[in-house]
């Protein structure tokens, strides 16, 4: 019965939001994301576990992990030096293809999608109460494409400007399954997560409360 009123039942228009920014609801099929959240749990096993990274002394309200390069405030590293020195767990071959794909379909551009090598994914859990303040990511060294997907609970994605924090934004839904991806003009817009919308995910994708979103991203960083 929840799942007949869950937010994939909302017909959401897709498509370019803005130049540079691509918003395909439900991109993942149920049985994808069902499939993720699968992978996502065994995540949690480590090497590093899912932690809340500290910025400015303060820990973060979502509860990362890291696959290919460990993040942490302005720094990717090879081992988690914030966290005992584990090293990071590999990037998995799947997550680079359906990130090719991703651009691929998004924008139209086979040869963006097939020069598009994401090397880190940054996996986040965010909780009913978790939010992510307004921030670029600036911490890759080439303007590669940021393919993020949601999985869970809806989430209010605020959009900004590539300037500062402030206005002008815009606010978009994020729902379970959907693809989002930022790149040209718009890569290195602000952006953040104002509020998660408690039971609107698919009964199906079986994670429970909260909200998973894995980005993708290219670091142009060799491993030494
Ligand atoms: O959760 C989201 O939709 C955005 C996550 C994000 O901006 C990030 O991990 O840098
Ligand atoms: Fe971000």
């Amino acid at each position: 019965m929840e799942s007949l009123f869950d937010d994939s039942a909302l017909a959401r228009a897709g498509g370019i939001v803005r130049p540079g920014v691509w918003h395909l609801p439900g991109w993942l099929s149920p049985a994808a994301q069902e499939w993720i959240v699968a992978r996502f749990f065994q995540w949690g096993h480590g090497p590093v576990p899912p932690h809340r990274t500290h910025i400015n002394g303060h820990p973060m309200s979502v509860q990362s992990l890291s696959l290919g390069w460990h993040w942490s405030p302005n720094r990717y590293s090879k081992t988690a030096d914030d966290l005992g020195g584990a090293p990071v767990a590999p990037m998995e071959q799947w997550l680079v293809r359906l990130g090719q794909n991703a651009v691929a379909e998004a924008t139209g551009d086979a040869q963006r999608a097939a020069a598009y090598l994401p090397d880190a994914a940054i996996v986040n859990f965010y909780d009913h109460q978790a939010t992510m303040g307004m921030h670029q990511d600036a911490d890759e060294r080439i303007n590669a494409p940021v393919v993020s997907l949601s999985i869970g609970d809806s989430a209010t994605f605020r959009l900004g400007n590539t300037e500062n924090r402030n206005r002008p934004w815009q606010d978009l839904r994020l729902a379970s399954g959907d693809l989002l991806i930022f790149d040209g003009p718009a890569r290195f817009a602000y952006h953040g997560v104002t509020r998660i919308h408690p039971s609107t995910a698919p009964a199906g994708c079986h994670l429970g409360a909260g909200r998973i979103n894995i980005t993708l991203r290219q670091t142009g960083l060799q491993a030494i």
